[in-house]
């Protein structure tokens, strides 16, 4: 068994809508990033390179690279599997949590999940997704950014 944690945060500014675990949510900001911005994949990405000691999506998507400008996030998650794979390994479970002033996504974790899940190649029973806001605190409770922090468990296969 091996465990991994991740983190990841972006800037938020006025816009149409962001990308969340997969999901889009109409809402009245965007995600500031080099590519969709989603966060939530990205803590799930490092969760998982974490668990397998395989660096980081910063070492191995570099955010000035430009066949990552504006990719979509499932796709990192995508290539993350493929390493934790390749290492010997399967997802056990994930769990996740969005901090975030802004946008509220409860009516999106189930979405969520489901895309994760199928992310994973787990069932969706094997994936949480929760958010909390930051009780109007800092940065993140002004809604200038957002964050999320994931928990992975693999088993060797
Ligand atoms: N971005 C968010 C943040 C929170 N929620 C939901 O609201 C509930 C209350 O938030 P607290 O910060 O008071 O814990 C929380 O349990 C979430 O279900 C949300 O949907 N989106
Ligand atoms: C995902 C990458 C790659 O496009 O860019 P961003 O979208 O800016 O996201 P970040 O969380 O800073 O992580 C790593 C990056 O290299």
């Amino acid at each position: 068994m091996r465990i991994g944690h991740g983190f990841d945060s972006h800037r938020l500014e006025a816009g149409d809508g962001v990308q969340l675990g997969g999901v889009h949510i109409p809402c009245a900001y965007r995600i500031v990033a080099h590519s969709d911005g989603d966060a939530i994949i990205h803590a799930l990405c490092d969760a998982l390179l974490g668990a397998i000691r395989g660096g980081d999506i910063g070492k191995l998507f570099p955010d000035n690279d430009p066949q990552f400008k504006g990719i979509d996030s499932r796709r990192l998650l995508d290539e993350v599997m493929r390493r934790v794979r390749a290492a010997g390994y399967q997802v056990v479970n994930a769990d996740l949590t969005l901090i975030a002033q802004a946008p509220r996504v409860s009516a999106h974790t189930a979405a969520m999940c489901e895309q994760l899940a199928a992310g994973l190649g787990v069932a969706v029973e094997d994936v949480n997704v929760k958010a909390t806001t930051n009780e109007g605190m800092d940065a993140i409770g002004r809604k200038e950014g957002l964050a999320a922090h994931a928990v992975v468990l693999l088993s060797a296969t």
